[in-house]
Parts: C-alpha cells; structure tokens; sequence
C-alpha cells in the first residue's frame, strides 16, 4: 500500500507557485465578498467635523453650572456658526458642534425654559469637558491606511468604503473553477432514479461552498466512468479553469479513472492522504490549472473543501485570513481513537461558562451527509490517538 501524505504535505504541494490572479476595478456595490488587490488609504477625515453623540445642548466647559441663553438651534446636515460665549445652543445628535463650544449636556440632564424671546437652559456643573463630543477623524483619519490588500469586503469594509466616498475598487479576479462530477451512477436530482443510480449530492453542495469560498464556476460537467472522456473533459477543462475539482473516481478500482487520467495529461503531485474522510483524494496539475480530485463520499467533499480548496481559492485571492481555518480549542463530549489517518469529525459547537463543547454527530461515515448538516466545525483528533469524553480537542471552524 502506498504511504500516506500528511496534509500538510499536501497543502505545501497544492499551494505552491499559486498566483494571485489579474486586478480587475468594479463598482463597490458589485464587490461584496471580493478580495482587495490594493491597499485603500482614507482621503477624508470620518467624522468631517465634530459632532453631537447626544440630542441636548453645546456649550462652552467654563459656562456650564448655570442658566445660559440658547442661541442657536443645530440640526444634522446644517452647517453652524460660531458660539457666543456665555450662551449654549440646541443640537441634535450628528449635529456639527459649533466653533467654540467644546461640550455637548445630554438633554435629560437639562432645564429648559422655552419662551418667545427668552430660551434659556439650565446646564448642571458636573459635566466633563469634551463629553458627548464625537471627534472629526475620530474613526478615520484622512491619508491614513484603510484598508489592507487581502481583505475581504464584507459589511464593515464596504461601510469604511462609503464613508470615504469610494465607489470603485481594485479586487482580484477571482479563480475560475470547472467542476467534474464522475460516476456511471450519478444523475442530475431532476431526474428519477434508476436501479443503481444516485443523485448528484456533491454538484450543489461545494457549488455552494465555492461562491462562499469566492470562486467563479465556470464549468460543470458530468463524466461518464470512461478514460477517454475523463481525459478529454479535464482537457477542456485546464483551458477553461484555474481550479479544476473533480468528485469520485480517485480510489482504486477499475472505473477510476481520474488519477490515470491526469497521470497521463499533466502530473500527479500526491495521492493517498492521512485524513479521515478524504484518502484517495489527488492534487496535481493540468496546464497551469491545480486539480483537486475529491473523493466521491459527500462527506469527503465536504471536508476537501474547507480543508484544500478554502485554501487554495483564497492563494488566488491572495487573501491571508483564507490559508486557515479559525481554530479554537473545545471539550469533545464524544470518545474516539484513530489510526494511520487524522479524523476530520463534524462537530457542533456548545458554547457555556465553562468552555466549548465538541458534539460529534453519531454517524461519522464518509457517506452519512447528515453529518455536515449542524456542523460548526471539523474537530481535528491526530493520527494515533485516544481522545476521551472530556479530554480536548481542537476545531476547524467553519467560517468563509
Ligand atoms: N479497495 C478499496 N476501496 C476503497 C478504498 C480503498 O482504499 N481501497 N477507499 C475508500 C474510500 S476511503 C473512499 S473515500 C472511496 C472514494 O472513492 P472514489 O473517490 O473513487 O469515489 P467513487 O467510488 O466514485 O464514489 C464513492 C461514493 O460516493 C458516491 N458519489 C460519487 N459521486 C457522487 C456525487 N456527485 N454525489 C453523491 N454521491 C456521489 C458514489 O456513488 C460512491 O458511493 O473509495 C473507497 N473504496
Ligand atoms: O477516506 Mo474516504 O473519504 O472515507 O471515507
């Protein structure tokens, strides 16, 4: 029997030389998701000016302890003018803080005598210089850095991006994928049944992993458990994909054709992995295209996925929070040992005052997909060891 790979071995092999892809410019409100190619630096102060965290009354610090006059009423989005010492003004929260006042009394701590002629406030001496006072720049400081190259423009970055008026940027194009589901018995899940066949479970399940992993699917195709056609659609697919991904067909037996194919089309970096699920899974490459031959059990592709190609499509995307999984440590409420081979089990997550509990799914068979359906995590138990029911773990949790 052929030794088995570590997966770091395998990771160092699938990552190798990968290049980020070309910087394409689009608009900000396309981009959620997309990775920055260039680091954004702010070119305006956020907030502009100093404002008003509280609907009450602006002031000069040295005035306050007494009844001052109101002259002035401020609203957001009007400019102010300057205060006249000696007097407060009327402002509503995001409201600009007038030249002059330093100070803003929320407006429950404020007497108020309201008359035609005569508006005067009772502001109490026990206040702070400087409260309620938001700070222009107090977020963001115009010619300060932003936002890294690498980030992924999730909710707060494209928030930081509007604040600053940006409406286009440079992101990654990102890595195109073919996906090649092998198997005489896979059949689209349109279709009904014949003796021996099965629906294709692994097509929309790591479609869905790859747009959260912001891969492009560009290609998906059915391969019939035939050399020549395998050959001939993983041909195709090197010209049309960065990323090829195939499903089943990388064990052992006689219609497995995926490994002999690539043999013969470009080359065979590792095959036969330490992990559980996921052995016969195969890297290599075809042209200049990485090809990840995931074995056919859904559960297999589940844990390929967040375990190679998260990594790989974030190496296209130059993207350094994509090259590991968040890890934390957990309590396993499950006993276990392992072998020659690490064990990826689905676990969800307990979080109590006393720490973090792993709940292994009872079914841990590679073809039991009800497995992932909870899953918070991957809880990550080495080769050759017992766990025990309390006894730690650590967890890949899956997170895009
Ligand atoms: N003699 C040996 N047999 C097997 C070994 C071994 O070492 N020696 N390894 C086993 C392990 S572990 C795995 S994992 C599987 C992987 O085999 P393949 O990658 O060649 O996958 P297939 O045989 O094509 O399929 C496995 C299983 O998954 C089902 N499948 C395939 N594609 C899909 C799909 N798109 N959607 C849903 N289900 C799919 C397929 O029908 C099979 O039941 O090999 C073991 N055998
Ligand atoms: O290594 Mo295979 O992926 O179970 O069960």
């Amino acid at each position: 029997m052929a030794e088995l790979q570590s997966v770091e071995r395998a990771l160092e092999a699938l990552l190798k030389d990968v290049k980020a892809g070309d910087v394409e410019r689009i608009d900000c409100e396309a981009a959620a998701g997309r990775v920055l190619a260039e680091p954004v630096t702010a070119r305006l102060d956020v907030p502009p000016a100093d404002n008003s965290a509280m609907d009450g009354y602006a002031l000069r610090h040295v005035d306050a302890g007494q009844w001052l006059p109101i002259s002035q009423r401020i609203v957001a989005g009007h400019a102010p003018e300057s205060l006249t010492p000696g007097t407060c003004v009327r402002i509503f929260t995001g409201g600009e803080i007038p030249p002059g006042a330093d100070t803003v009394v929320m407006q429950e701590r404020v007497e108020a005598r309201v008359e035609a002629q005569d508006a005067q406030a009772h502001i109490p001496g026990d206040i702070t210089l400087g409260d309620n006072v938001r700070r222009r720049g107090r977020d963001v400081e115009a010619g300060t850095p932003l936002l890294e190259a690498g980030t992924r423009l999730e909710a707060a970055a494209l928030g930081h991006l509007a604040g600053q008026g940006i409406t286009q940027v440079d992101v990654y194009r990102r890595p195109r994928v073919a996906l090649l589901s092998t198997g005489d018995e896979i059949v689209d899940p349109s279709q009904s049944l014949a003796p021996g066949q099965i629906h294709n479970s692994n097509r929309p399940m790591l479609s869905r992993l790859l747009e959260r992993f912001g891969a492009e699917l560009v290609m998906r195709e059915h391969v019939p458990d035939d050399f020549a056609t395998t050959q001939r659609l993983l041909r195709e697919a090197a010209e049309r994909a960065d990323i090829i991904i195939t499903t089943g067909g990388v064990s052992v037996g006689e219609e497995d054709h995926v490994k002999h194919a690539l043999e013969s089309l470009g080359q065979l970096d590792l095959w036969q992995l330490a992990m559980r699920p996921g052995k016969p899974l195969a890297l290599g490459r075809v042209g200049e295209a990485r090809l990840v031959g995931l074995p056919g059990n859904p559960v297999s592709c589940f844990v390929g996925a967040w375990v190679y190609l998260r990594p790989l499509i974030g190496a296209f995307l130059a993207c350094p929070r994509m090259a590991t999984l968040p890890r934390l440590w957990a309590r396993a409420a499950f006993t276990t040992h392992t072998q020659a081979r690490r064990h990826y089990m689905r676990v969800r997550l307990e979080f109590t005052p006393e720490g973090v509990v792993a709940h292994a799914f009872a079914d841990q068979n590679s073809a039991v997909l009800s497995s992932c359906l909870e899953a918070d995590a991957l809880a990550v138990v080495p080769e050759h060891t017992t766990l025990n029911e309390g006894g730690r773990v650590e967890c890949l949790w899956l997170t895009d």
